[in-house]
């Protein structure tokens, strides 16, 4: 369960969000809205990677402010530039990489890394160098690092933008069979077409909040 209470947050002079407040516990909820209009904001304060100015947001039962540290270990994030994410030189030492971190044995670790590269379709690259492999694989890659750690909430900023139409339709695929909660900011109206609820945001404030058709056919309307 993700809440946000009368957020605001003001960046640089700017007032990026104004007022939003909702309460979100669907499995699936997508965020559209105008370049600029505080989405990336607003996943970013799912995370506690952003703080409100004022009001608050409650993350698996948590405030954001008081919480970061525990609320980071439970909500995965993913970032459009999966270069931004891949740390390590191979795909399968990348995913390893936060696994060892929690201090797993040795053999958990690579039973792990197996079961998550084979779900991905990326286990005939796995002592592939990470940064060899196309856009698409880089997102997939990007994305099992992140769920290896079994998150119990996946924030995603705009995950298919560099991918073509048959890699983003296998991240459709892969988030329609993800357990977690999925909150997808995207400009990908097709990724969002079966999700449970998207929020429309306009500079700064929710203007459409519902069932798939309804908000994005609200958002169509508004970008004529
Ligand atoms: N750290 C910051 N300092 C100053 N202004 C910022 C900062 N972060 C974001 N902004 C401004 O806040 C506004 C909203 O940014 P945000 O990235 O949340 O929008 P967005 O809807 O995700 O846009 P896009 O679709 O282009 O990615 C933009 O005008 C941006 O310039």
């Amino acid at each position: 369960m993700i809440e946000f209470a009368d957020v605001h947050v003001r960046l640089g002079g700017r007032d990026v969000l104004r007022g939003v407040t909702a309460r979100l516990p669907e499995r699936r909820v997508g965020v559209v809205g105008a370049n600029g209009s505080g989405k990336s904001t607003l996943a970013r304060l799912i995370n506690g990677l952003a703080l409100p100015t004022s009001g608050g947001v409650t993350v698996l039962g948590l405030d954001t402010r008081r919480h970061a540290a525990k609320i980071r270990r439970g909500v995965g994030f993913l970032f459009t530039d999966p270069d931004a994410q891949i740390v390590m030189p191979t795909v399968a030492e990348d995913v390893a990489f936060s696994l060892r971190r929690k201090g797993l044995e040795r053999e958990e670790v690579a039973r792990r890394v197996h079961e998550a590269l084979a779900a991905y379709g990326l286990d005939g690259h796995a002592d592939h160098p990470a940064h060899h492999l196309s856009g698409g694989q880089k997102q997939l890659l990007a994305l099992c690092s992140v769920m290896v750690l079994q998150p119990d909430i996946l924030v995603m900023d705009e995950p298919t933008t560099l991918l073509d139409l048959r890699h983003s339709r296998q991240v459709a695929e892969v988030l329609r069979g993800l357990p977690q909660q999925v909150v997808a900011v995207s400009h990908d109206l097709p990724l969002l077409a079966d999700f449970d609820r998207v929020l429309v945001l306009d500079e700064g404030r929710i203007v459409a909040d519902g069932g798939p058709d309804e908000a994005i056919g609200h958002y169509r309307k508004m970008m004529r």
